[in-house]
């Protein structure tokens, strides 16, 4: 079938939608991808959300207000790709994930949008493996290795994103995941604060800076690293670090939050050594990250692309992959990538 895939991560910017030929298992075609960026005002108000969402009412008016307008920016996405589509996979927007307390919260309203757009919408991914008790992301892993079947294992597929995580895929077919520690999120309100840009483009304000050594170890001390995998974060697990550097250079400050991006990718337990990492998401662009990985991890570390696959879209690509997956019925999640007791099905669709 033909799908859109949708989705809106933590990094606030947008909305990425990509076009995908896809039975659930094997991907046909890749088609058209684009974001619509959030406009300045909506970036702002679903911060506000997100950050009061543990006090937050079901019907609280601004809630309701933000719910729509994201909800119609996902519609402009869909029109704007311009390409025929059978279901659509819409993730939504994640404002609160608490998997201890069995809660997981992606806002958007696909009854409005299915209405809209005339065709039936998949959603609401997360809960039942949360109910399930399991941790309700990283969902990308059955996608991850959908695509890499031919690629040599073991392998690890790391997503840059607002939070970071990692897919592991075994030279014997397991297939495990977690996500690893912050990505850019903690770095990108670091430098709207400092110097007012959404974020360090291309590194520059981290290549400016040293890195805070002993601070990086205290950190890197949290007890997140000692869990084993599967594990997952809010986007805010990790804000109260910001309170450590608050006296520090914009630039040390940048250095220390990248290096901190990638450390925490090396201090997390996977099952053997990777013979190569491929990096996805946003942060692939910032040089500082990419260098401080290449030095943590000490095998090959390198761009999706390198495989040819779109490091801008994997998500978006994901949520379309695993729509077609809800409307079959196959699993979204297994015990090693969300420590679901069995292979997990989810979300729902709206017709
Ligand atoms: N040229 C660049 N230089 C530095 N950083 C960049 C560049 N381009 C993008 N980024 C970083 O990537 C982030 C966006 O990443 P991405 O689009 O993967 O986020 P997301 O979709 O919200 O992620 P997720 O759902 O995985 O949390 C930006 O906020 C920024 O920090
Ligand atoms: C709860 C939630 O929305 N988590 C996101 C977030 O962004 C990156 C990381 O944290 C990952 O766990 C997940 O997204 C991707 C798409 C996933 O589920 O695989």
């Amino acid at each position: 079938m033909r799908v859109i895939g949708l989705m809106s991560g933590t990094s606030l910017d947008g909305v990425d939608a990509a076009w995908l030929e896809t039975d659930g298992e094997q991907v046909g075609a890749f088609g058209p991808a684009l974001t619509v960026p959030y406009e300045p005002a909506l970036r702002a108000a679903i911060r506000e959300i997100l950050d009061r969402a543990p006090q937050l009412a079901a019907d609280d008016p601004q809630l309701l207000a933000v719910t729509r307008r994201l909800t119609e920016v996902h519609a402009d996405a869909v029109r704007a790709l311009d390409a025929p589509y059978d279901l659509i996979g819409f993730h939504g927007q994640t404002i609160l994930h608490d998997p201890n307390h069995r809660r997981t919260w992606q806002i958007g309203d696909a009854a409005w949008l299915a209405q809209a757009l005339g065709a039936p919408v998949a959603y609401d991914f997360r809960s039942a493996d949360v109910a399930a008790g399991g941790e309700g992301a990283p969902l990308v892993p059955l996608f991850h290795a959908g695509l890499a079947e031919a690629l040599p294992k073991p392998l690890a597929i790391l997503n840059i994103g607002g939070v970071s995580n990692v897919t592991y895929l075994g030279a014997d077919g397991l297939i495990a995941a977690c996500d690893t520690g912050p990505g850019n999120a903690l770095l990108d309100d670091w430098v709207r604060q400092h110097t007012g840009q959404a974020f360090d483009a291309d590194g520059a304000l981290a290549a400016s800076g040293k890195i805070d050594e002993s601070l990086l170890t205290r950190w890197l001390s949290h007890s997140y690293f000692e869990r084993e995998l599967p594990k997952s974060l809010d986007r805010l697990s990790f804000h109260a670090l910001l309170d450590d550097i608050r006296g520090m250079s914009a630039g040390h400050g940048a250095a220390t939050l990248a290096a901190f991006t990638a450390r925490a990718v090396a201090a997390t337990r996977l099952p053997e050594v990777p013979q190569q990492w491929l990096i996805t998401g946003g942060g692939r662009h910032n040089p500082a990250i990419m260098a401080a990985l290449r030095q943590a991890l000490g095998v090959p570390v390198n761009p999706v692309e390198s495989v040819g696959w779109n490091g801008d879209f994997l998500e978006a690509q994901c949520f379309a992959y695993l729509a077609m997956r809800v409307k079959r019925g196959l699993p979204l999640s297994l015990p090693m990538t969300t420590g679901v007791p069995q292979p997990m099905q989810g979300g729902r669709i709206q017709l």
